[in-house]
This record gives C-alpha cells, structure tokens and sequence, in this order.
C-alpha cells in the first residue's frame, strides 16, 4: 500500500529536511503526500477508528501539560500497538546524563524548567529518528514534541501526523502529579507516590487517582526529577499554557486534535482510552485478522 510504504520510511528524509527547515530559517513544506489512511477518517472531531490492523504504523503525537500523564499512556498505546514511543524529554535528560558537550546547557535550562532550544531538540529527534530507521522502527508516538509552533511546523512540513490527542487535568491535580513522580534508578521504572483525592470545584468534577506505587524491589531506588519540585514544576506549567498550548489551536485547525479529559487513575482512564480509540477490542481484531 503506497501510504504505508511512506509511512515505512519517515525517518531519513525526515531528518534531512528536518535540518534543512532548522537551518535555513526557510518555512517548511508541505509534503503533499495527501491524507493518510488515518487522517482520511479524521472528521473536524475525530474520532479515530483502527478499524484495520494492517494501518498500525501510526503516527501519533500526545500533547499535555508537565505531569498529566503523557509518557505513561504513550508508552502503554506503544506497547499495544508496536510503534515506538518517543519522548523528547527522556532525549533530553539522556544527553544531559552522557556528560557531553551540551550537557551542562542542557541541565541548566532544564532545572530552571525552560524549554530547550528548537534547534537542539531537532537535531535529538532527528538522531533518534535516524537510529530506529536504521532499526527498521515504522511508526512514532510522539511525547513533549512539538511544543512550540515552529517544531509543529516543521513536522508538518516534513510528514503525516495522523493524530494528535490532547489529554487533560486539573491544574492543581498536575502540579500534585509532578511532584509525587518518582523513577527508579536501577530499572528505569516511573512510579507515582501521590494519591490524589480532590473536591470537584469552579466546574470540574471531583477526581480521585490511585498512587502508581513500585515493586517492593524498587523501593529503596526510587529518585525524583531534578526538574520536579514545586517551583520549576510551576513554570513548566506556565511555559506549556504560553508557548505549547497554541499548539493544540494548530492540530484543532487542522481537524487533528483528540480532546480527552482524564477521568481519573490509570484503572480508570486506560480503557476509556481505549475506547475513544477505538482500540478496546484491538487484540481480537488483529487476532482475527492473522
Ligand atoms: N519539544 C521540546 N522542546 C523544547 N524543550 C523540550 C522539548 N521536550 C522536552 N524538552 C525539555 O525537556 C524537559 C523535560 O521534558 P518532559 O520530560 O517532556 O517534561 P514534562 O514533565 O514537563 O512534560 C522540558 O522541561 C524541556 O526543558
């Protein structure tokens, strides 16, 4: 199928042009590849429908604000789809760990929770794009990119999204989530101490989330985020309303945007995931169709 023959190679042309847009200042354009399998059934509200198991390669990308949740429903939807999920933020914290030439800017601009500079991210991504092309990786699930319009833009300009779903959550339930997120320094596992029990207030429901607490093993390896105490977490906040909420006008416009408001713990929000999705009897489908 042609769209999937595109879809199977994003990655190299990708990071050429990529650059290309980065360096040269120069709008980026459009790839006129005409819609995806995916985008074709995107209505103004899209309500995504896998219906056919052979479209999996999507291409996806999770908006959201610090501590909503992005990475652990991103990686969950990877899992079950078999597309890589990319988080910028985890390319950023890996550079900065490997102690190389950009690591000490890197940590400075992260720890005061600003965002890394469109240039710096792109040529991340494009190396990590390039790397699972040469792994044979189809597909993405896209975390924390892009979060300003000139990264939305120059995607757009170099392929298909197909989806772009925007999840949601009280702003004072984020900043309890950022601050209770705990990882562990030896499996790499992300957990989450913070139970969360808040009164519905100004219009939003009462919502109660359960703590995502680690195997007993990793208990006393747990380490938190040098960017997650209340102050920076709060101007991460405040940086994602001014620079990454006008991303989701520009996905909206675009007919992209999958507005989902989380209703509460993973045992909650997980299958009512799935179901927006479509995606809630996946494995029979894909069973079926073997
Ligand atoms: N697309 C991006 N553009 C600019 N900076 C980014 C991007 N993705 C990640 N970063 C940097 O990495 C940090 C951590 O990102 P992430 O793990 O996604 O955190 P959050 O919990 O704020 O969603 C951000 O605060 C920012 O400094």
């Amino acid at each position: 199928m042609a769209a999937l023959t595109r879809l199977s190679k994003p990655s190299f042309s990708s990071v050429y042009r990529i650059s290309r847009c980065l360096y040269s200042g120069a709008a980026p354009e459009s790839t006129s590849h005409g819609a995806s399998p995916y985008s074709r059934r995107l209505g103004p509200t899209p309500n995504l429908a896998v219906k056919d198991p052979k479209d999996r390669s999507v291409q996806w990308v999770f908006l959201g604000s610090p501590g909503v949740g992005k990475g652990t429903y991103a990686s969950r939807l990877s899992n079950l789809l078999g597309v890589p999920h990319i988080a910028t933020g985890d390319l950023v914290r890996e550079e900065l760990a490997s102690s190389g030439p950009l690591s000490q800017e890197l940590s400075e601009i992260v720890n005061q929770g600003k965002l890394v500079s469109d240039e710096i991210i792109i040529n991340l991504l494009s190396k990590r794009l390039e790397a699972g092309g040469a792994k044979g990786e189809l597909g993405f699930i896209l975390d924390g990119f892009p979060r300003t319009i000139r990264q939305a833009e120059i995607l757009e300009g170099v392929t298909e999204v197909d989806l772009v779903l925007n999840l949601k959550l009280r702003e004072d339930v984020l900043l309890e989530k950022c601050l209770g997120r705990r990882t562990c320094s030896q499996c790499g596992g992300n957990f989450n101490v913070a139970s969360i029990n808040v009164m519905g207030a100004n219009g939003h429901p009462a919502i109660s989330m359960a703590p995502l607490l680690p195997p007993a093993h990793c208990m006393s390896k747990l380490v938190t985020r040098a960017d997650d105490t209340e102050e920076v977490i709060k101007h991460r906040i405040h940086v994602y309303n001014e620079k990454s909420r006008p991303v989701e006008e520009f996905y909206r416009s675009r007919g992209k945007l999958l507005e989902f408001d989380l209703p509460g713990g993973i045992q909650e929000s997980w299958p009512k995931l799935l179901e927006v999705l479509n995606l809630d009897d996946y494995k029979e489908k894909q069973s079926a169709a073997a």
